[in-house]
C-alpha cells in the first residue's frame, strides 16, 4: 500500500459558516484528522480545566480566546497526536500571530475559506442544536436528528450553545471580519487560497472536494 500522500489542510469561514459540516464531509473523503479548536476549547470548557476556566470569559463574550493560550493549546494537541499525514484544522489558526505561531510546526498547503452571507450565518445558527459532548451539529430544516431533541448516537439531549445568542453571534461576526479577514488576505497573498461563496452546504462542497482532489493530482505529478 503506497503512503498516504500528506496534506494539511486550513478550514476559515463565519461562525455558523459550515466549517464543521463540510469538516464532517471532508473526514470521510479524504481521512483527515479533525482538529477543530472550537470543539477542544469546549471540552475544556466542560471539564473546567485551567485553559477551560480562561477560555470560557471570552468565548461567553463571543470574544476571541488570546493568541498565546490558543496556540499552547494547539501545539500541545498537534504533539500528542505524533506524526499526522492528513491534518484538517478547523478554526484555527484565525488571527495572523496565530498562523505565523504555527508556521515552525505546520505548513498549510490549502486554505478553504468559506465565504457566506451574513443573513444565512443569523438564520442557522438560531437553528442549530448541538450534542455538547460530541460537538455533532443539526439543524431541523437541513441535518435534523432522528429523534426530536436527542443526539443521534447517544440518545443524550440535544442543546443550543451558550454564544449562539443573536447578539453574540453579531459579535463573533464581527471578530471574524476584523480579525479572521486579514488572515484570509495573508493566505490569498501566499497562493494556498481557496474561496468558496454560497449558501448551501451540500453546494459548495462538491467544489472543496474537487479543489482538493486537483492539488493531490498535481502535487504526485512532481
Ligand atoms: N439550512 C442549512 N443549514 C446548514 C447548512 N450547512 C450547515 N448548516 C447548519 O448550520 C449550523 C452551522 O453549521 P456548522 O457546520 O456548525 O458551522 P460552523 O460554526 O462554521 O462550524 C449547523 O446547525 C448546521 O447543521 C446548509 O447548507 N443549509
Ligand atoms: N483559533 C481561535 N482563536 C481564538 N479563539 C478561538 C479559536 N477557535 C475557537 N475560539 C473560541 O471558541 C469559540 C467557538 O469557536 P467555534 O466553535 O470555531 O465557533 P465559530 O465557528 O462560531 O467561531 C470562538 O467564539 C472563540 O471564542
Amino acid at each position: 500500500m503506497g503512503s498516504v500522500q500528506r496534506l494539511t489542510a486550513l478550514i476559515l469561514g463565519p461562525p455558523g459558516g459550515g466549517k464543521g459540516t463540510i469538516s464532517k464531509k471532508l473526514l470521510k473523503d479524504f481521512n483527515f484528522l479533525h482538529l477543530s479548536t472550537g470543539d477542544v476549547l469546549r471540552r475544556h470548557v466542560r471539564d473546567q480545566t485551567a485553559v477551560g476556566k480562561a477560555a470560557q470569559t471570552y468565548m461567553i463574550r463571543g470574544a476571541l480566546v488570546p493568541d498565546n493560550v490558543i496556540v499552547d493549546l494547539v501545539v500541545a494537541e498537534l504533539a500528542s497526536k505524533g506524526h499526522v499525514p492528513r491534518l484538517l484544522l478547523d478554526g484555527f489558526p484565525r488571527t495572523i500571530p496565530q498562523a505565523l505561531a504555527l508556521e515552525p510546526h505546520v505548513s498549510i498547503d490549502v486554505v478553504i475559506d468559506l465565504d457566506i452571507p451574513d443573513q444565512t450565518i443569523i438564520e442557522r445558527i438560531s437553528n442549530r442544536w448541538i450534542h455538547a459532548a460530541s460537538g455533532r451539529t443539526y439543524a431541523y430544516d437541513y441535518n435534523p436528528p432522528k429523534q426530536k431533541g436527542v443526539d443521534d448516537v447517544t440518545g443524550e439531549p440535544l442543546v443550543q450553545r451558550e454564544d449562539d445568542k443573536e447578539e453574540t453571534v453579531k459579535a463573533r461576526l464581527e471578530q471574524y471580519k476584523q480579525i479572521t479577514t486579514p488572515l484570509v488576505d495573508h493566505y490569498r497573498y501566499q497562493g494556498t487560497l481557496a474561496t468558496f461563496s454560497g449558501t448551501e452546504s451540500d453546494v459548495i462542497y462538491p467544489y472543496v472536494k474537487a479543489h482538493l482532489d486537483a492539488f493531490l493530482a498535481g502535487r504526485s505529478q512532481e
